[in-house]
């Protein structure tokens, strides 16, 4: 599948990969995650419209799965106003996460400066989120990934099961997308992961490994992602709580 526009592109420095092309497994639906419906709405559905909700002249990436290019397609011209200051893609995805990131980085516009990175498998991230990240990866000029505290006891265990420690969770925290980066500093680690054929599971890892900094601003709860059957109704509680005005953010 090759790039499919949306509306040509325009002057654009914020650029968003939502990455939607993941088979979901662990969830084991008969469609692939992202296209999962909540209520009737695809998943991919609601990052879309927070997405191009945010004030920026931006350009979006969305990479999924190339038997889903006109479904998508179809979610973005329903959910789309016409006056939208944001230009639209649609490109396959990859075998790998950092795979469809980087087939969404390469189609991004070259006024782009600014990169987050946005699992369409966390649909209710909000658009406070976004905002934090942009503000802080352009205070910084650095990586920014969002991160919450980790509230359980953490024990290292053995193969056998054995507890062998506990874990100093003070230190600790548990990282959501969207995760933001100065575009340069992105397409670098990921060249470079490539040649390396590294196997990371978010951009944060990819650019330390490529000796970049990665600050952190608040996450929060609402930017569940949907890995397994047992996350449903957690988003549906999200879901709810959104429709109901309710602030479930902290
Ligand atoms: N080859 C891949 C793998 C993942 N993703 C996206 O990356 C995000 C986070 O991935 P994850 O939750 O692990 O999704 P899956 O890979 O679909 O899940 P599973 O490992 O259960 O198959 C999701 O929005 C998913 O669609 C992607 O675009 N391309
Ligand atoms: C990118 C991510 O959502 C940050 O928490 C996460 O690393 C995806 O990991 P997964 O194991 O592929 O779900």
């Amino acid at each position: 599948m090759s790039s499919t526009e949306h509306t040509p592109h325009t002057m654009a420095s914020l650029g968003v990969v939502l990455v939607a092309a993941g088979r979901g497994e662990r969830l084991g639906a008969d469609v692939p995650k992202a296209f999962y419906e909540l209520h009737g709405r695809a998943l991919v559905e609601f990052s879309i419209a927070v997405i191009t909700s945010l004030p920026h002249a931006g350009h979006l990436v969305i990479v999924a799965p190339e038997s889903h290019a006109a479904a998508t397609l179809s979610i973005v011209d329903a959910v789309l106003p016409e006056t939208s200051s944001w230009d639209v893609s649609v490109v396959a995805g990859g075998r790998e996460r950092h795979e469809s990131v980087r087939f969404g980085l390469a189609a991004l516009g070259e006024h782009v400066d600014t990169v987050l990175v946005h699992d369409a498998a966390r649909p209710f991230a909000s658009a406070e989120l976004f905002e934090r990240v942009i503000a802080e990866v352009r205070r910084t000029g650095a990586g920014v990934i969002p991160a919450i505290a980790v509230v359980d006891t953490l024990k290292r265990v053995d193969e056998a099961g054995v507890v062998r420690e506990t874990v100093d969770r003070s230190t600790l925290v548990a990282v959501q997308t969207p995760q933001g980066f100065p575009r340069d500093v992105l397409e670098s680690a990921h060249s470079t992961a490539q040649l390396h054929g590294e196997l990371p599971t978010d951009d944060a890892e990819l650019v330390q490994r490529d000796g970049g900094t990665v600050h952190t601003v608040a996450g929060e709860l609402q930017a569940h992602k949907l890995t397994s059957p047992g996350d449903l109704p957690v988003l549906e509680h999200f879901l709810a709580a959104n429709a109901a005005g309710i602030d479930s953010r902290a």
